[in-house]
């Protein structure tokens, strides 16, 4: 029993402590419970604090972020904006409103909506490439016609404000559009039609599509051909003027595969076109997968396309289709007008006077039709040049445009120019100094304006070069060469320049059955023959179809004129078969080298050269770069009359000034010998007193001691004297009835030296009875004394060889020969005359050639002879030399 309640006892001992420990750990869990709650409530406080704090960092963070992104995306949509107006200025990227045709010539990118990538931000415009870039694919979800019969679709009216971009940024003419439209019939490009009248568009019917490719697959093919021709990979890249229009064609398509011939010249065109500026729009047509072709995608207005990725690209509203109309209208009238004129500093080379005419002088001309320069050859082959072209066909603008492509090329050291122009006008003088302008083109030896009936002059130029040309003969053989680039390679030290002859009208030198003709073409015939080698050359020019015939009878001559360029309707110029002159349009030429066979032929688009300001400036820029003291050109105007020389050149008397290239004065010498004695024939009396008085100044300034007496029997004709007294202050004048007195005295003094001037000598009458036609006939025993008893007559047959001269005027030849002694006297006391108004027959007997010289008066010329230094009578102008010049 007690061990029951022991253990009992223990039991609830155990129990007791059970309890104790439990309620131990129960107190000490509930401390700890309590004390996990307050570290929660801390935790969760802390947690509260950060995620209202970690919220506020984050929407502060998300509104900077916000805010730069949008200042960015503003920033940038301008910044894009500005360069797509610099990629597609004027009429490629303006809105429609505001939009205006205006050529830039360049290619590119064209707008065709916007894309609107913020709110807020500026609209960017949307840009494709085409001209020059790409071909266009344009595909769309599904028909969007919203007027398949009403109106252009969305794609139409897109590929309508492509068309209108592009060409009316291109200038007139340099985009060419072919447009295939099966379905329409060309309405859905309508308001383009102006332009198929000037060419400019094609509409190509359903069965025309494999012509329209094959065409502009041959033009690729060309291109590539003849105008990239190896030097260039593309159009675009080749410099100066476009050469080729573009070509751009838009394929409507109807939903058909092309058969395969054209899928096949489609490919060809996808793969070739862009860089022969040959182009693809395909509406409804796939086109073969290349980086050139530009995808473009509709959905409703909206589009995406390659360029613009990802960014929807709201599209523009077509253009207004009277807009489109009217610039389709006024492109066609300036496409059918003439071209422009190239210009003259598209012949200009950037740098001057880089050039060596050794081998040849090579210069462009004008432009072809490609933009590219034609270039002319003066050289061994072609040596010489016959240009052609009736009144008005602009030769003398050609002469000009040459002058100055091959002046701004060539030095004076390497080119010289002598220049003549036969017709009235001046169209060389703006190459020689006037009181207007100083300067002077610095390659020209010589220009002659005016030259008209002044034949000789012409002859003078022939003989000068004759004799240039026997110069380098001699020279050539000296130095054992070929031709003028050898004979310059071993002598460099020679002064060689390749010659330039231009004859304007040069038919007049040839036009009569004369000596000068004769002389002319022989001597023409011989400078054409050795020219060729000897780097003279011939540029002959003729407006007249006789001119061109004047050589044709003359084919040695002809044959040497190889480089034919004849202007618009040019007759004879070009070979009979080749009529290209009757077909170019004005301001342009046909350039041929070959004789003008048609093979040959290259059209060339001439500048305006005439413009005098334009030439001015390129001429003072020549003339400031001439060599120091080169001297100006020599300018024989047919219609000045020259002043007396200042420095009359030797002891002589100045007669006038020869027609020569030099402008020589022409002198009589007055030697002590018989003969030495002057008559100047005819009846203009102010030219027979200029003649005498320029014969007094340069006698009164050139020979001193010698005594001066004037006479002048008709005293009527006294105010002729006036410039003599000027001329000679110091002489004895005798008028009128003095003048037998004064005849009579130095015929009985014969001491010289001793000059009698008189005009109208033949008015002197003699003493009765000892005039051989009007006095009693004497006997053959009573015969006078040499002299014939007259005054005169002795001092012209006596006087020079005791140094006195007569220079008289006697108003006809018949006269003078009365005054020798009439009908049966010989001319032997007059060494020298001067012919004026005065036949050439009436000269006979005064002339060493049969039948006198071929001489027609003009006023202001004379024909003079000297038979101490003469072989034939030659051409001078009386010098003006009135009372006060
Ligand atoms: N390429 C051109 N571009 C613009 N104008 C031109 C051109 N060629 C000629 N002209 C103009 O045509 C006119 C006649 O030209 P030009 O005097 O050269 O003809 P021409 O054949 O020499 O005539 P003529 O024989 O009657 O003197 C001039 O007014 C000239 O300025």
């Amino acid at each position: 029993m007690r061990a029951r309640v022991s253990m009992l006892v223990a039991a609830r001992q155990d129990v007791a402590a059970a309890r104790g420990l439990v309620r131990a750990a129960h107190a000490a869990a509930e401390e700890s419970r309590i004390e996990t709650r307050r570290r929660y409530e801390v935790i969760r406080g802390a947690h509260d604090t950060c995620l209202a704090a970690l919220t506020d960092a984050h929407e502060t963070a998300r509104d900077e972020i916000y805010d730069v992104f949008h200042r960015e995306v503003v920033a940038r949509t301008g910044l894009l904006g500005r360069l797509a107006s610099t990629c597609a200025p004027g009429p490629s990227g303006a809105p429609w409103p505001a939009w205006r045709p205006a050529a830039t010539a360049r290619a590119g990118l064209l707008r065709i909506g916007t894309i609107a990538v913020d709110e807020d931000a500026p609209v960017v415009p949307a840009l494709i490439p085409l001209l020059d870039r790409a071909h266009l694919e344009i595909t769309r979800d599904r028909d969007d016609g919203v007027g398949r019969h009403r109106g252009p679709s969305t794609a139409d009216g897109l590929v309508a404000g492509l068309l209108l971009r592009a060409l009316g940024g291109a200038p007139a003419g340099d985009l060419r559009l072919w447009v295939y439209d099966p379905d329409r019939l060309g309405g859905s490009l309508a308001a383009f039609a102006p332009l198929a009248a000037a060419g400019v568009l094609t509409f190509v019917g359903p069965g025309g599509l494999t012509a329209m490719l094959d065409e502009l697959v041959e033009h690729v093919r060309r291109i590539n051909e003849t105008v990239l021709a190896g030097r260039y990979a593309t159009l675009a890249e080749r410099p100066g003027r476009r050469p080729e229009p573009w070509r751009v064609a838009v394929l409507l398509g109807d939903a058909v595969e092309p058969a395969p011939p054209q899928r096949a010249q489609l490919d060809r065109l996808v793969r070739t076109g862009v860089a022969c500026g040959v182009h693809l729009i395909a509406r409804d047509l796939p086109l073969a997968e290349h980086p050139d072709v530009e995808r473009l995608h509709l959905t409703g207005r909206e589009a995406f396309c390659d360029t613009a990725g990802v960014l929807p690209v709201r599209l523009d509203p077509p253009p207004p289709a009277e807009q489109t109309a009217a610039v389709c209208r006024e492109l066609a009238a300036s496409v059918t007008a003439e071209p422009p004129p190239a210009r003259l500093t598209d012949l200009v080379p950037a740098r001057f006077w880089q050039e060596s005419s050794a081998a040849a002088l090579t210069a462009p001309l004008g432009v072809g039709p490609d933009g590219a320069p034609i270039e002319v050859t003066l050289g061994d082959d072609p040596p010489h040049a016959l240009i052609g072209g009736p009144s008005g066909s602009g030769k003398t603008n050609l002469i000009y445009a040459w002058l100055g492509a091959l002046t701004t090329r060539y030095s004076p050291a390497e080119l010289a120019l002598y220049l003549l122009d036969f017709k009235e006008g001046v169209s060389f003088a703006r190459f020689a100094p006037s009181p207007r302008d100083p300067s002077w083109l610095p390659h020209v030896r010589l220009a002659g304006v005016n030259v008209n009936d002044d034949r000789e002059f012409g002859l003078a130029l022939l003989r000068h070069l004759a004799e240039e040309s026997r110069a380098r003969a001699r020279a050539a053989k000296r130095y054992e060469a070929g031709k003028l680039a050898e004979l310059r390679a071993e002598d460099p030290d020679g002064h060689w320049p390749r010659i330039v002859a231009v004859i304007d009208e040069f038919q007049v030198l040839l036009g009569a059955r004369d000596a000068v003709t004769t002389e002319a073409a022989a001597l023409l015939e011989d400078l054409a023959r050795r020219g060729r080698s000897q780097g003279i050359h011939l540029v002959l020019a003729s407006q007249d179809v006789s001119g061109i015939e004047a050589l044709w009878g003359r084919p040695g001559l002809v044959a040497q004129f190889t480089l034919r360029i004849a202007l618009p309707k040019a007759r004879r110029v070009l070979a009979e078969t080749n009529l290209a002159a009757d077909v170019i349009p004005r301001h342009h030429a046909v350039i041929n080298a070959d004789s003008g066979t048609p093979s040959a032929n290259r059209i060339a688009r001439l500048p305006d050269a005439g413009d005098r300001r334009a030439w001015q400036a390129l001429q003072e820029r020549l003339w400031h770069a001439r060599a120091a003291g080169s001297p100006p050109p020599r300018l024989f105007d047919g219609d000045a009359v020259p002043t007396f020389p200042d420095a009359p050149p030797e002891h002589g008397a100045v007669l006038g000034e020869l027609i020569d290239v030099r402008a020589r004065p022409a002198l009589m010498r007055m030697d002590r010998a018989p003969g030495r004695n002057l008559a100047v024939l005819g009846t203009r009396g102010e030219e027979a007193a200029a003649v005498l008085t320029s014969a007094a100044r340069s006698l009164a300034a050139s020979w001193p001691g010698a005594r001066f007496s004037v006479a002048c029997p008709d005293a009527s004709l006294a105010p002729l004297i006036a410039p003599l007294r000027a001329a000679l202050p110091a002489a004895a004048f005798h008028v009128g009835a003095a003048v037998p007195d004064l005849l009579a005295a130095v015929a009985e003094d014969l001491s010289g030296p001793h000059v009698l001037f008189g005009l109208a000598l033949d008015a002197v009458v003699p003493s009765a009875g000892t005039h051989p036609r009007r006095g009693p006939i004497p006997p053959l025993s009573a015969m006078p004394a040499p002299g014939g008893g007259d005054p005169l007559r002795t001092i012209l047959e006596r006087g020079p060889e005791r140094q006195v001269h007569v220079l008289g005027w006697w108003r006809s030849v018949a006269r003078l020969r009365d005054a020798l002694g009439g009908l049966a006297a010989r001319f032997d006391a007059i060494g020298a005359w001067v012919a004026l108004d005065v036949h050439g027959a009436d000269l006979a007997p005064l002339t060493p050639s049969p039948g006198g010289p071929a001489w027609f008066p003009r006023p202001g010329r004379a024909l003079c002879f000297d038979r101490a230094t003469d072989r034939l009578p030659r051409v001078i102008v009386p010098y003006a030399v009135g009372a006060g010049s």
